[in-house]
């Protein structure tokens, strides 16, 4: 899937991930009106409307975009309905062609962890069967209890092809409290992006690994140093947009090849028709602002690319 991840990128020229993350207050009224008509003001009617919002901006933006990022916590939200949702979502997008990156933050015991690893990216036995549960191209992994919470995504990445996000250095004001703290004279992300090094040159795929890294666009310096500990990690970069992360930050996410980082904006995308700039789009042209914004976001980023 690391190639696949590579090969969308060239094609698209788009170094970018659109977050889907649907809440309900970004659904446009005339979509939520159909779905409760149809399923009431209800946790089925909630899922059927965040499902219409999700492919109707898949289906304005698939063309132009390499990957997408559905967060699992906004279809959690609505319980069984919402995990429906999430895993239409999943099979559309694979259908359109886009590679999928589960944003699940799973990690946990060797045990659990190989369950969280079959559920997101491998197939489950039962009976004589193997069956396909969520299906997602990559999943984002939690290091914080080791190699004991990597090792069994890596077994599943390795078996299906499949790849993880690590967690090292988070987008969110407070990730400093424990990520930046001094272990043996220098900050803990730097040594959890050693370890994601390691861990990926286990499992290589024809120019970058199969496990990758997640640094925020909040934090330009450090994404700089962590590129060159990681060289071969490809880095999911969220905090571009609403986070206030922007193109001109990132260049040093990215190798001299101009790959190696792609870069996520949720709220700036699916909610684009909200911002003052796609006002003209209207509620009713919701996807198409969303598209415009896509196109806006891949400018910026490759404008600061050619700029370095
Ligand atoms: O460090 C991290 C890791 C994950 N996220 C997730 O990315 C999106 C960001 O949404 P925006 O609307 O573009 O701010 C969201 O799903 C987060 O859970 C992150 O922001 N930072």
């Amino acid at each position: 899937m690391i190639n696949q991840l590579v090969a969308n990128i060239r094609k698209t020229k788009a170094p970018i991930v659109v977050g889907l993350d649907p809440m309900l207050d970004y659904v446009p009224k005339h979509v939520q009106d159909k779905a409760f008509q149809e399923f009431g003001e209800t946790l089925e009617g909630a899922a059927e409307a965040i499902w219409q919002f999700n492919k109707a901006i898949v289906d304005g933006t698939y063309d132009l975009i390499p990957a997408v990022k559905p967060q699992i916590a906004m279809y959690e939200q609505f319980g069984l309905p919402g995990l429906g949702a999430f895993k239409k979502t999943v099979d559309y997008c694979k259908e359109k062609g886009l590679v999928v990156i589960g944003d699940v933050k799973r990690g946990d015991i060797g045990s659990t962890s190989a369950a969280y690893a079959i559920a997101h990216l491998g197939h489950v036995q039962v009976g004589s069967k193997s069956c396909l549960p969520f299906g997602e191209d990559f999943a984002t992994v939690n290091p914080y209890l080791g190699s004991d919470g990597i090792n069994p995504f890596i077994k599943v990445c390795r078996e299906e092809k499949k790849g993880i996000f690590v967690l090292v250095k988070t987008s969110n004001p407070s990730s400093g409290e424990i990520q930046d703290q001094p272990v043996d004279g220098r900050p803990l992300y730097e040594l959890v992006g050693e370890k994601v090094a390691a861990w990926g040159d286990e499992l290589m795929g024809d120019e970058y690994s199969y496990v990758g890294a997640v640094v925020g666009a909040t934090y330009p310096e450090m994404g700089k140093v962590l590129r060159k500990i990681m060289p071969k990690a490809y880095i999911l970069v969220p905090g571009y947009g609403a986070q206030g992360g922007k193109g001109k930050d990132l260049a040093h996410f990215f190798n001299e090849d101009g790959l190696g980082a792609i870069v996520n904006s949720s709220r700036g995308i699916i909610a684009a028709y909200k911002q003052e700039k796609y006002g003209k789009y209207g509620e009713e042209g919701f996807a198409e602002a969303s598209r415009a914004a896509v196109e806006d976001m891949a400018a910026d980023i490759i404008e600061a690319l050619n700029l370095r």
